[in-house]
């Protein structure tokens, strides 16, 4: 505010933000630390001895008496004391009335501002001016007077305020403010502190009342069961004195709380406070806070009131505890006193339910219970989530920023929710981002993915599971399993899954799970013990109880699916366009290599190898080891497919084919990879560029970019899986030579038996004989006699069923 027609002083400006009772525009609250609380900060630079901010309050007058041990609502911290013209007075601003000069922390050795006292209307006002330039972003301090805080105390300071300190009257002294109920955290320092100001008493009072609190607090969190309800906090008015050696003793817990990080106070969702009484510090904002008004509303004592108080306590302490892990400083608010020493951020999470922090090893134990005790079950829609983010950032911290990225990016909802709070869950985020690389394509594939677990997970809460490394036991098998069918829509009167796909994936990501649990889990036998149990009993009956009927379901989908004649042709237009891409990259490299040259060729290369193999999921990790000893190659159907055997991630045989062009593109993508900068300890073969060592290109994402360049009428069928394994056939076919054609028509017809070793299933013989015979057509130019059908509809002379 400034005078018209000149510069006013800073005096004349505090009247005027005095009589308007407003606060400069500059001028923000923001929370610093559970410690500290909040504070006041400039956006803007303030000139050396400007008028800064006011004091607000109600101010009081205590005619030359103090306020003799008043226990009252205005007695609860921000009472600043000071005597004017031989009288005492106090302004009050323990309401939260929105003025920021309550808000001012101290500074004792180089504080911004100081203050001064403004006369108004016959009242001293205490306004603070700037002692120096305040730079934006700057806070606001000034020096609460010569007594020794708790916050500024040095082991010095607090052994010399163990002696008794008398207090000055001064005039000219301006003490800060004294906050009787303290929320100041560090409890032990406060036992030793002897306040010099006028609330000595009281506060020595209170702070026996708050040791006694501390005391019941801390017997009662190692108490507490695992309730909601949790009796630590709860609270309690008695008037009670503890005893020299309960002092002691609960100085000592009161020390060792402190060295835990750990409070025991609770913190407030609306104005962010840490107070010990929060039921009653609630009544404060109960006009604001409708959820605050409906739960004091109810009956004292019932259980109701108090678990919607809880709820309601606990939405702050969660809000705390996300502070002070974002920032890495403050203490956090648990649910329950651990018995560890010390207190390791990352082992703690929230429980969804009741918001409560517990340890990771704990929240299985807690979370059916609670979800049974809360009114907000995980399905319903009162759950907020709005303020549920990236929750366990210690957890998260660590991460590469690429899988952090993808978490945060997720839509924030119950479903993120139990993705960024399950270890597993985020550690096959980061081994997809490994896989992937960091290439932003694929990122909503693995946000998918991830949500699609997310959403597995949620459903296995039902069943009382919470965390997939809990799924991965033995014992919680067959419930996983119908978890499984229930989300794929299986029917038992169909004997069908609505969704077979998703059986399907969630049967392979499970097994993923279960590999990076014991990867991870090397050094505890239990766990790796349960997840190979676990895993044995997919291997001996997943096929049987999920997968087989998926397939089975997806194989009753091809009657109507697109398995005829035109999808023939698609097939043959994308194999042509691979044909091309090849030739085309092959072509570049020889003439200029570089990484992008690299990856076109080892993409479109690991797309034919992929089709050709059924796309395989070994293939895209095949390794660059077993492509250059493949001395047990075999040639198999014609001159033109070598076999090599790979081992498997499962340690499984594996036959992967591979045509004398792909041979060919391969070595010579070998010859490149240091030149174009795959990095050297890379072992796959599919290695990509410019990558780490443990990157590689994926078969079925190869497949997708280029099916959707290749010009193909219907791209979305060369993607489906169920189609994968006729696209292979046709791509076998399409490699042969014309004779070679002929030759495996009349082999298929009559010795198709004699070629088990290569085709595993009579069935898949079947199909290579109908194909063949469709491609011999298409050559022949008879191709339209075919139209319209299926392939179970085209017959195959001389061919008896098998
Ligand atoms: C007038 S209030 C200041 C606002 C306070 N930070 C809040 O969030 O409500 C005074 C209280 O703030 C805290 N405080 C002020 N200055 C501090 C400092 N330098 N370090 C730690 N705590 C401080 C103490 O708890 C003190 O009782």
């Amino acid at each position: 505010m400034e005078k018209r027609g000149g510069k006013i002083t800073p005096e004349q400006d505090a009247l005027q933000y005095i009589a308007a009772c407003r606060d400069k525009p500059f001028l923000e609250e923001r929370f610093i630390d559970s410690l500290k609380g909040k504070g006041v900060f400039s956006h803007k630079t303030i000139e050396p001895s400007s008028f800064v901010v006011e004091y607000r309050g109600k101010i009081i007058c205590h005619k030359n008496k103090r306020p003799e041990n008043r226990r009252g609502d205005t007695v609860n911290g921000f009472l600043y004391e000071f005597s004017w013209k031989g009288t005492q007075w106090c302004v009050d601003a323990s309401k939260e009335d929105g003025s920021l000069g309550r808000l001012v922390n101290d500074d004792h050795t180089s504080p911004n501002c100081e203050v001064r006292k403004v006369l108004c209307e016959g009242k001293p006002h205490l306004c603070l001016f700037a002692v120096e330039e305040i730079s934006p972003g700057e806070e606001i301090t000034y020096s609460y007077g010569d007594k020794s805080y708790p916050w500024r105390s040095t082991d010095e300071d607090l052994a010399a305020s163990n002696s008794e300190e008398s207090h000055s009257d001064d005039d000219d002294e301006l003490p800060g403010p004294s906050r009787g109920r303290d929320s100041f955290g560090n409890i032990s320092t406060r036992l030793h502190f002897r306040d010099s100001s006028p609330f000595t008493k009281l506060d020595s009072f209170q702070e026996k009342r708050n040791t006694r609190r501390q005391l019941k607090d801390i017997s009662s969190i190692q108490k507490e069961e695992d309730s909601a309800l949790s009796s630590n906090e709860r609270e309690s008015d008695g008037d009670y004195e503890p005893s020299d050696t309960e002092l002691k003793s609960s100085c000592k817990s009161a020390i060792k709380a402190k060295e835990k990080h750990i409070t025991a106070k609770n913190y407030c969702y609306v104005c962010g406070n840490g107070v010990r009484k929060i039921s009653r510090h609630f009544k404060k904002h109960a006009d604001e806070e409708p959820e605050i008004a409906a739960a004091l509303a109810l009956r004292k004592n019932s259980i109701e009131r108090r678990r919607q108080l809880d709820r309601l306590r606990n939405r702050g302490n969660y809000r705390h505890n996300q502070e002070v892990l974002r920032s890495n400083t403050g203490v956090l608010k648990l649910k329950r006193r651990p018995k560890d020493d010390v207190i390791n951020a990352s082992k703690f999470v929230h429980c969804l339910f009741c918001k409560g922090m517990l340890k990771r090893s704990e929240i299985s134990r807690h979370l059916p219970n609670c979800a049974k005790r809360s009114s907000d079950n995980v399905c319903s829609k009162t759950v907020d989530f709005s303020d549920v983010a990236l929750t366990e950032s210690e957890l998260l911290k660590n991460l590469p920023s690429g899988v952090w990225r993808i978490l945060r990016a997720m839509k924030q909802d119950e479903v993120a929710f139990v993705v960024q709070n399950d270890p597993l869950l985020i550690r096959m985020a980061q081994s997809l981002v490994d896989e992937y690389g960091n290439d932003p394509s694929k990122h909503d594939h693995i946000r998918q993915k991830l949500r699609e677990m997310g959403r597995f997970l949620l459903a296995l809460h039902d069943k009382g599971i919470f965390g997939f490394e809990y799924a991965i036991k033995p014992h919680n098998f067959y419930k996983v399993v119908d978890t499984v069918k229930n989300l794929a829509g299986f029917s038992a009167e169909e004997w069908r899954y609505k969704n077979p796909n998703l059986a399907l994936k969630l049967g392979n990501s499970l097994k993923t799970l279960g590999d990076i649990l014991i990867s991870g889990a090397a050094s505890d036998k239990k766990v790796v013990k349960d997840a190979n149990a676990f895993i044995k009993l997919c291997e001996n009956q997943w096929t049987e109880l999920v997968s087989q009927t998926a397939v089975a379901s997806l194989t009753g989908r091809k009657v109507n699916s697109p398995s005829t004649i035109p999808f023939t042709r698609d097939v043959q237009t994308f194999y042509r366009y691979l044909q091309k891409a090849s030739a085309s990259a092959t072509e570049s490299m020889t003439a200029n290599e570089s990484p992008q040259v690299y990856s076109a060729l080892c993409r479109v290369t690991l797309a034919q190898t992929s089709v050709i193999n059924k796309c395989a999921p070994e293939v895209s990790a095949m390794t660059l080891k077993s492509f250059q000893e493949r001395g047990d190659t075999t040639r198999v159907l014609s001159k033109h497919f070598i076999k090599i055997n790979i081992m498997s991630q499962t340690g499984e045989n594996v036959a992967v084919l591979l045509t004398s062009q792909l041979v060919n593109a391969l070595t010579l993508l070998l010859s490149k990879r240091h030149a174009c900068n795959v990095h050297e300890d890379n072992p796959f073969l599919f290695a990509k560029p410019d990558c780490s060592s443990s990157s590689h290109y994926h078969g079925g994402s190869c497949i997708k970019a280029i099916v959707s360049l290749c010009s193909a009428k219907n791209p979305e069928h060369l993607r489906s899986v169920h189609l994968y394994k006729h696209t292979a056939r046709i791509f076998q076919i399409l490699n042969l030579e014309n004779d070679e054609l002929d030759h495996l028509g009349k082999l298929l017809d009559h010795d198709i038996r004699a070629e088990r070793d290569y085709y595993r299933l009579p069935e898949a013989a079947v199909e290579l004989a109908k194909i063949a015979k469709l491609i011999l057509a298409m050559e022949k130019g008879s191709l339209e006699n075919f139209k319209g059908n299926s392939l179970e509809e085209i017959e195959i002379e001389g061919l008896c069923p098998v």
